[in-house]
Order: C-alpha cells, then structure tokens, then sequence
C-alpha cells in the first residue's frame, strides 16, 4: 500500500464563466481519519474533487496530494483511488470491468479477486453488473479505487442510496482503511448519511468553506436553550417577558434563547407561575449543519 499523504486545498477557485463554483476554498484532509466532505447540492463538492483529480482545471489556487497536483503525480492510480464517473457495461460482468479497467490502467489484474472480496462481491464476481442492485454498483466502484492499492482514497457520495445494511458496511469499510493509515475523503450532501462513519467534516456551502474539524466540534455550533412550559402558558409567557428573555412557542411549549434553566425556572418563581417542563435542549448534529449551510439547495 502507498502511504497516506494529506490532501491539501489551497486558496482553489473555479468559475464556469459567469457561475462561480468553488471559491477561494482552503482546507486539509489529514491521513489516518475518514473525512466528510459535505455540502447541499451545487455547493461545489464535485468541482472540488474533480480539479482534484485533474478533470478540471482551476481558475486560481492548487489542489494537491502532499504538495504533489495530480498530474505530477508519478503513479498517480497507485496514489489516490477515486470514485468519480464510474460508467458501468451492464453486459459485463463485476470481474471483467476490473480486469479491463486494470490492463487499460497499466496496473497488475491479479488484486481483482483481492478487491471484490473487499468490498463482498466475491459471489458475484461473475454477474452481469445489468442485474446488479444500486448497493453493489456503488460497492463494485469502491472496488475500481482500492486496485491499485492506494494511500489515498477520494470518494463522491458513496453512500447515496445505499440500504441500512449497506450502510453499516460502508461504515466499516471506510474505518478499516482509515485505520490502515489511507486519507479517505468522502462526499455527502446529507450529514446524517455519513456522520456514523467520519471522524472530521469539512462543510461548504455556495463554493466556500463554512467549517473544518472533528465531527464532535460540529455539536457546539448552535447553543443550548431550555424548554419551558406551564399549566398557564400566557402568564408564563408574561413571566418570560417580565425578565427579558428571547423565546419561540413550538408543540413543547416555550423555547428560550437561554443555556441556563435555573434563569428560565427562576423568572417564572418570580411571576408566581407554575412549571410543567423544565429542561436544557442542545440541537443534533443535522441542525447544526443545516443552520451552517442555510438548509437549502443552490443548484
Ligand atoms: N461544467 C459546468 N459548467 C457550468 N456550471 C457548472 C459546471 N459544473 C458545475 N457547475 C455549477 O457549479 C456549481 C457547483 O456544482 P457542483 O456539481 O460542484 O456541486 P456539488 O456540491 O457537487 O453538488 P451535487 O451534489 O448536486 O453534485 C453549481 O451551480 C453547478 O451548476
């Protein structure tokens, strides 16, 4: 196995005459962790990755692989395995598009056996890829990037569509590379999709970066508030008023734009009013992400 270098983004911009696609984008992916890269739909994502992988030119800034771009690479499949544009011949079977694939790489047929077995193709090594269901064509492109053996795994939405169980495996299978010691960069537009299986998100959204860091550092995003309700919701109401605090009514009751409850449950001691609920809420990770990128497409 080639060793895993960082993947490094620096100042990198890309415009397609008037749309600006990527912009001014700087962020690492450090070898050893699987790496969320995350965004809506038209955040830039593919643009990234593809001038990454020298598919794309880029307006300004460098895309590159431990200092090295792509192309300078000197064994560039045996590098960084990629996952973008897999085009499938149905008539073919899992095994003969790894052999093809490999002889027009210039890289050695005997891992195909080794790679189906990877990502638990081996049965079906011999099926025609027509019959094959969303979750194995995604598990036969995982194969593609793993031939030739790389430190470097760059992956474009590998979970999409994929069932629960698929989606368990692919956990797996990302850490056990991760944990080889390969930089794994994978794309998703949706964070609940991939949050079980990354260790560091790096979200955009419009082209540029919103946030970089572990996962954990995601859930301090949005502050705690407390959840306040009463028997007698307009006097509570009243209460909250009377000491200035900030709130919303949802199905709960009140929330309060205030971390600590001991303030919320003291202004209502104050105004006499009796509490039914009483309790801090501290948003989920898809919240935090979703108040990071605005909650919505830009395509
Ligand atoms: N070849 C192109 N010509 C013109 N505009 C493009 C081209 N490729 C991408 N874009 C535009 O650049 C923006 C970013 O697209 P990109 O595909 O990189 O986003 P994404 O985050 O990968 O989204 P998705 O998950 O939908 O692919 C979008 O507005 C898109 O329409």
């Amino acid at each position: 196995m080639a060793a895993g270098m960082p993947i490094e983004i620096t100042g990198l911009s890309k415009r397609f005459g008037q749309v600006t696609a990527v912009d001014d984008l700087s962020f690492t992916v450090e070898p050893g962790r699987v790496t969320g890269f995350l965004g809506p739909n038209g955040a830039g994502k593919t643009t990234t990755l593809r001038v990454l992988l020298d598919l794309e030119r880029a307006t300004t800034g460098t895309a590159t692989f431990g200092g090295t771009r792509y192309r300078d690479l000197p064994r560039p499949l045996e590098t960084v395995g990629a996952s973008l544009d897999a085009n499938f011949h149905p008539g073919r079977s899992a095994k003969q598009h790894l052999a093809v694939y490999a002889t027009a790489a210039g890289l050695s047929k005997s891992r195909v056996p080794a790679v189906l077995e990877t990502v638990g193709l081996s049965e079906f090594a011999g099926r025609r890829v027509g019959g094959f269901s969303l979750g194995m064509r995604q598990r036969l492109s995982l194969a593609y990037t793993l031939l030739g053996d790389p430190g470097v795994l760059v992956l474009d939405e590998p979970v999409n569509g994929l069932d629960p169980e698929g989606i368990r495996w692919i956990r797996g299978f990302l850490q056990s590379l991760a944990h080889e010691g390969r930089t794994v960069l994978v794309s998703s537009h949706l964070l609940s999709e991939v949050q079980q299986s990354v260790d560091d998100i790096v979200i955009i959204s419009r082209g540029r970066l919103v946030k970089s860091g572990p996962l954990s550092s995601l859930e301090l995003e949005v502050a705690p508030r407390t959840v306040v309700d009463s028997p007698d919701r307009l006097r509570l109401a009243g209460a909250l008023d009377q000491a200035g605090l900030e709130y919303t009514e949802d199905g709960e009751g009140f929330v309060v734009d205030e971390p600590d409850p001991g303030r919320v449950g003291h202004a209502a001691f104050v105004a006499g009013v009796e509490l039914s609920a009483l309790h801090r809420v501290t948003s989920g990770l898809e919240d935090s992400f979703l108040s990071l990128v605005g909650g919505g497409e830009q395509a």
